[in-house]
């Protein structure tokens, strides 16, 4: 579903990927862990286009998007849940949904069935984002995610700031949306927890993959995973 081949990506003149490839079969869930800085935000934002690879390619769903605007890379199916939720802060929350709707060659979700997913989300409707604590803004940005129609979504630190049932929700949600044949590509702080919700990892340090493998081999290889991720 998504092929990232070798990319390098700069920050300025600073090179942030050296040459990172990874890969993301349909319906699978990958975890993309790391020291922070290791790059990252920066292979989400390569695979979106909003820091262009300046070598490698990207594929999805058998084209060849490394080129391609932002806008119609999003518009291919992938969706993006950022790490500072980037809601419209005035806009309510009903209106911040409405916006996010997408067609695609995706499977289209309807505002009901987030409803269905996350349950204090419908009294929210008329409430403005800016108002929304951190659980629920992430509740929204995840449900604006599904509404624009992806086939796979790029959780970048779903977890960051959020009380303990919050994070289970939203690891709750990352297997349902496997269930539903989405794909999710996911850095998490919180590695553990990203672990047991992946079929499978890489690891980047300093701007390249230093390994990638099952997620169940680093949960059960307690020296592998402390040398890799330092728990
Ligand atoms: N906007 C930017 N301008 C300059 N350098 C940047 C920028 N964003 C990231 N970098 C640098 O690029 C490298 C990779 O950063 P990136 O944010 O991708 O890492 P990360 O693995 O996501 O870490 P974190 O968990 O801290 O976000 C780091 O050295 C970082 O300092």
């Amino acid at each position: 579903m998504l092929e990232v081949a070798g990319i390098d990506a700069f920050h300025g003149e600073t090179q942030a990927l050296f040459g990172a490839s990874i890969s993301v079969g349909a319906s699978e869930v990958v975890a993309l862990l790391g020291p922070n800085g290791a790059g990252k935000t920066t292979t989400l934002r390569s695979i979106l286009g909003l820091t262009r690879a300046r070598a490698g390619r990207i594929r999805f769903a058998g084209e060849d998007i490394t080129a391609l605007p932002t806008h119609r890379i999003s518009k291919k199916g992938i969706s993006w849940v950022p790490d500072d939720r980037r809601v419209f802060p005035t806009l309510t929350v009903a209106r911040n949904l409405q916006i996010a709707r997408r067609r695609t060659a995706f499977r289209q979700w309807s505002v009901g069935e987030m409803f269905g997913i996350f349950s204090a989300l419908e009294h929210l409707m008329p409430r403005e984002c800016e108002n929304l604590s951190g659980g629920e803004m992430q509740m929204v940005a995840i449900s604006r995610a599904l509404l624009a129609s992806p086939g796979l979504v790029l959780f970048d630190e779903p977890s960051q700031g959020l009380a303990p049932k919050i994070v289970q929700d939203v690891l709750k949600t990352i297997r349902m949306l496997k269930a539903e044949g989405i794909a999710s590509l996911v850095v998490e702080q919180n590695a553990l927890a990203a672990l047991e919700a992946s079929d499978r990892v890489y690891v980047m340090k300093q701007g390249r993959i230093v390994h990638h493998g099952p997620a169940q081999d680093l949960l059960r290889d307690v020296v592998l995973r402390r040398r890799l991720i330092g728990i």
